[in-house]
């Protein structure tokens, strides 16, 4: 089953709520900005690469409905619509990058308003179809790490959901399981919204890749088992010096990992690296709701009166990692050089475009 989590159809963006995930299959039809936005928000799409294709059609719905014949006046319009899809969520840097990406399309196009936002159009379906290939590519890499029969564990979801489609860490263990390496997948189950039990289990299991759901606690005990070959996770953004904001506990994993001397491999597009951020101090962190953690299912699960602490990423230090998988390859410490090198290369590569 190939798994879609959006597409455009229709002048509408379709959004696979992934709120409903596994019990339903429903698809939300957008058909403003602000629903995209609303979407984004409350998780229906979720996942780094997944926000950042979302954005971009978002604004070509935005761009859609400004009404402005003078391109001048249309380029301003959707620069400040812009802004306002890029703060729909602060962590994952894909969102701003993918806006960027938009209004970069929207000064470069010549011509008419109508011209612009048939460029907008075109750039923002590029943007998903890109997105696959960066996510086949990275699996083909990453998979190369995977010895035969491995075990993978992995926390939240980083797969097709979370991407345009086939996934960033689940990316490596499908292909992996392309090549006939036959690994199979631990997903933490990834306290409070349970991403890895609802969603990574469910891909992995109509991919037929089997897959148990642990809950995030027992990490320490599966390890210290021999439980585990490699960890591989998605990311929300890299600094250059390779430190990696992810899913909050994926801290904790890659502790236990290094206790046990377990690789704890990141797999992410360049675009997750963000130039802008050279260290964890620069990566800023979403904080949710309390409810999130004091609801399970819309049932009270905490004491009535508690509060809660709902930090909704958290930052792996670069010494924990073993190596980052990118498009263009697995690159190792020391970061400050090797991510500098990609993404130097990505630039220049980019420039000949
Ligand atoms: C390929 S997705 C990588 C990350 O975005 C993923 O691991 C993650 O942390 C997603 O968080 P979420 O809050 O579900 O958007």
């Amino acid at each position: 089953m190939t798994i879609r989590p959006i597409y455009w159809q229709d002048e509408a963006v379709m959004i696979l709520d992934q709120r409903l995930l596994p019990g339903k299959l429903v698809y939300l039809p957008c058909r403003d900005m602000r629903r995209v936005i609303h979407c984004i928000k409350t998780l229906a799409v979720r996942g780094a690469p997944a926000i950042g294709v979302a954005a971009a059609m978002g604004l070509v719905l935005a761009a859609r409905a400004i009404k402005a014949d003078d391109p001048a006046k249309f380029r301003a319009a959707l620069a400040r619509r812009a802004q306002v899809m890029a703060q729909a969520r602060p962590t994952a840097v894909n969102l701003a990058w993918a806006c960027g990406q938009m209004l970069e399309t929207a000064r470069a196009a010549e011509g008419e308003v109508s011209a612009i936002v048939e460029a907008l159009y075109h750039k923002s379906q590029r943007m998903l179809e890109d997105d696959i290939a960066i996510n086949q590519a990275m699996g083909r890499h990453g998979a190369a790490l995977v010895p035969h029969g491995a075990t993978i564990l992995t926390h939240c979801n980083a797969g097709a959901l979370a991407t345009g489609g086939y996934g960033t860490a689940l990316g490596v263990a499908r292909a992996a399981a392309e090549a006939g390496k036959n690994p199979s997948v631990i997903a933490d189950e990834t306290r409070p919204l349970l991403q890895g039990a609802r969603l990574t289990a469910w891909e992995m299991v109509q991919e037929n890749i089997p897959v148990r759901v642990a809950p995030d606690s027992a990490v320490g005990v599966i390890m210290s088992r021999g439980m585990v070959d490699l960890v591989v996770v998605g990311a929300d953004r890299i600094a250059m010096n390779g430190d990696v904001a992810n899913k909050v506990g994926t801290f904790n994993v890659a502790l236990q990992a290094q206790r046990h001397g377990v690789p704890f491999y990141v797999a992410a597009p360049l675009s997750t690296i963000d130039p802008g951020a050279k260290s964890a101090d620069d990566i800023p962190i979403e904080e949710r709701a309390a409810v999130e953690i004091t609801k399970l299912g819309g049932r009270a699960i905490a004491a009535p009166g508690a509060g809660a602490i709902n930090f909704a990423f958290d930052v792996t230090p670069n010494d924990l990692v073993t190596a980052i998988i990118t498009e263009v390859g697995v690159l190792r410490p020391p970061y400050e050089k090797s991510l500098a090198q990609a993404k130097a290369n990505e630039k220049i590569q980019g420039a000949g475009r």
